[in-house]
């Protein structure tokens, strides 16, 4: 999924948190200029699969976000099933490590080729975009710099075979450098200067997270829980035209 010649409305990613199923086909039809939703552990827990056809009835790009995290047998089975879905993008832990990683995009292209799909892209989530430096150092005990730590993580994931990772946008320009051009990077943590972090810990703006090498920004409550959502997404497009 090369992502050279997207205009910048289709590099937002907007993630479907809600609790029903039809508080997710209200934001899906009140946004109808989003292509590429994310569907994340609140909806498929609580709802299921049934969003999914939702989204393909409507011709969205479907990132699936599940962040499995297992042993290799359990994770390849979820990423197999995820892939019968027909989703364009799944996560995974990076620190599944390589033998999860591998397993994990092998069961899901094979799945996929089975059904007549197109495989899922596996992506692996590197750190949390909610974790800060201080937590991986001192809850984590994590020994190495946080972006030294997130850099490694994205080899390993490309090393194993996938397709790109998810990083904040602060690891964005150093992952591009070391893992190429071709490796799908997606970034959370992304807030206009005019919205507020909540739990996001390590940010940037949409326009500087594009300029460090994000191919996709996942932009949740600041377009989702705007009073205008609409109005919303119309602001960071202009600003992303504007960049
Ligand atoms: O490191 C990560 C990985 C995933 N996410 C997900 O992205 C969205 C962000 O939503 P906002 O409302 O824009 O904060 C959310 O669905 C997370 O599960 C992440 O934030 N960080």
């Amino acid at each position: 999924m090369r992502s050279a010649n997207l205009a910048p409305a289709e590099r937002i990613i907007v993630p479907l948190d809600v609790p029903t199923v039809e508080a997710a086909v209200a934001l899906i039809d009140r946004l109808p200029q989003v292509t590429f939703w994310k569907v994340g552990l609140e909806l498929f827990v609580s709802s299921g699969a049934s969003v999914l056809q939702v989204l393909k009835q409507r011709h969205k790009r479907i990132f699936l976000d599940l962040k499995l995290h297992d042993i290799p047998n359990t994770v390849a089975g979820a990423a197999a099933a995820a892939a019968r879905y027909g989703v364009d993008l799944l996560t995974v832990h990076a620190t599944n490590g390589s033998a999860g990683l591998a397993t994990a995009q092998t069961a899901a292209t094979d799945a996929a080729t089975a059904a007549g799909l197109m495989p899922p892209q596996i992506i692996a989530v590197t750190v949390l975009t909610s974790i800060d430096a201080r937590t991986l150092a001192f809850e984590l005990k994590v020994p190495i710099e946080l972006p030294e730590y997130a850099l490694n993580l994205a080899m390993l994931a490309r090393d194993s075979g996938l397709a790109g990772a998810v990083c904040s946008p602060q690891e964005a320009s150093q992952l591009r450098d070391v893992c190429g051009r071709d490796f799908v990077l997606v970034c959370p943590g992304v807030r206009p200067s005019w919205a507020i972090k909540g739990d996001q810990k390590r940010v940037m703006t949409p326009a500087a997270a594009l300029a460090a090498g994000a191919d996709y920004l996942v932009i949740g409550r600041p377009i989702t829980a705007a009073a205008d959502p609409v109005a919303a997404f119309e602001r960071i497009c202009g600003e992303l035209e504007l960049s």
